[in-house]
């Protein structure tokens, strides 16, 4: 009888034991300790959310946000820009940046400038390069500190395809003279166009390209690639994954250089052969693009056309082309 009592006592007190174990081993440490409850920190000193639940991410179901390749494509709810600004503030990057506004279109160069101080990588060491026949007539634009302008003055071209192509060369040359030991990132932009909305570190990748706001809803035989197969810029029947823009790109300097060395050569191979290429350098692009993949896509929400009327699937546009009377503005047909 004794020993039934000396047992039963000895099992029950080994049962709290293992239950005080439990407790400390494993619940204990899973307890979320809040440092506002605990009075170490103010409410006010909580740092901004992150992703909504721990593993959970934000995303969109009604628009493709993944290419076949995995890079991702940008839209509006996909990303947190709090959490990509914290990443790149802490690697303290630069950006430069290119616009070409030659003989009329000069005159779009302020707005351009002024809602880009607004929009574009706010907060970031930003470096913009401005490509002008006019110099004189270049904007002041006040800019917050660590951002910059510098004009570089280039003869006047009088064929607006060549205006438009030429962009690849001096793209090439000023990453490779001036740009190499200092910016990280490189975006080549369209200078008919403003900004409307925050253009920052989500954009940010390797090799960087925007889906065309003309075709990102049509079948790919509608795509306008170049179709000759002696053009260095032909594409196949069947070939390609996306329309992309002439009018903005960027990504690694390195990644940008290779792009523009490519298209450049090939541009300048086509023009021996006396061919121009569909849609200029954009063609070239569409192909380098096709071959080398870019590693992440923004949405038409990255060069949206303001005539377009929006669809509902653009929640922001943040960079738009104006209308424009292409008669009047380019100096030949
Ligand atoms: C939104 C978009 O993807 N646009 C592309 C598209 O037409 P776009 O109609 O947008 O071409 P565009 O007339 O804007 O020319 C492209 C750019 O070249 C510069 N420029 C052009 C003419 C001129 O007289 N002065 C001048 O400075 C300027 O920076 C302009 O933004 O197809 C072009 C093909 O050649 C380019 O690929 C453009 O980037
Ligand atoms: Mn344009």
């Amino acid at each position: 009888m004794n020993l039934f009592i000396i047992k039963t006592g000895a099992g029950i007190l080994l049962f709290f034991l293992l239950l005080g174990l439990l407790y400390s081993s494993v619940w204990q440490p899973c307890r979320v300790i809040d440092p506002v409850e605990q009075g170490q920190m103010l409410p006010a000193d909580r740092q901004p959310p992150g992703l909504p639940m721990p593993g959970a991410a934000p995303g969109r179901s009604d628009v493709q946000t993944l290419t076949p390749w995995l890079a991702p494509v940008v839209w509006e709810g996909t990303f947190d820009p709090v959490v990509l600004d914290s990443i790149y503030q802490a690697k303290n990057i630069t950006i430069a940046a290119t616009v070409f506004a030659q003989g009329k279109y000069i005159r779009f160069l302020k707005k351009f400038l002024e809602t880009m101080e607004q929009h574009f990588f706010t907060g970031f060491n930003v470096h913009v390069f401005v490509y002008t026949d006019q110099p004189i007539e270049v904007p002041q634009v006040k800019m917050a500190s660590g951002r910059q302008l510098t004009v570089k003055t280039v003869p006047t071209v009088n064929r607006w395809q060549d205006i438009s192509a030429s962009r690849m060369v001096l793209v090439l040359a000023l990453i490779e003279d001036e740009l190499h030991d200092y910016a990280d990132f490189i975006f080549c932009l369209d200078v008919d166009s403003q900004f409307h909305g925050r253009w920052g570190t989500e954009s940010l990748g390797d090799l960087v390209s925007v889906l065309h706001p003309g075709y990102y809803k049509v079948d790919r035989s509608a795509f306008p690639y170049e179709r000759r197969p002696i053009s260095k810029a032909y594409m196949a029947p069947g070939d390609g994954d996306f329309y992309y823009c002439g009018g903005a790109f960027g990504g690694l300097l390195q990644e940008v250089h290779r792009l523009t060395k490519t298209c450049s050569t090939n541009f300048g191979d086509d023009a021996k052969k006396g061919i121009e290429a569909a849609w200029q350098e954009e063609s070239h692009i569409n192909r380098y693009l096709w071959i080398n993949k870019p590693s992440k896509v923004l949405s038409p929400e990255y060069l949206w056309q303001d005539f377009k009327p929006r669809e509902p699937e653009l929640h922001i546009i943040r960079f738009s082309g104006v209308v424009k009377n292409y008669a009047e503005i380019r100096p030949n047909v």
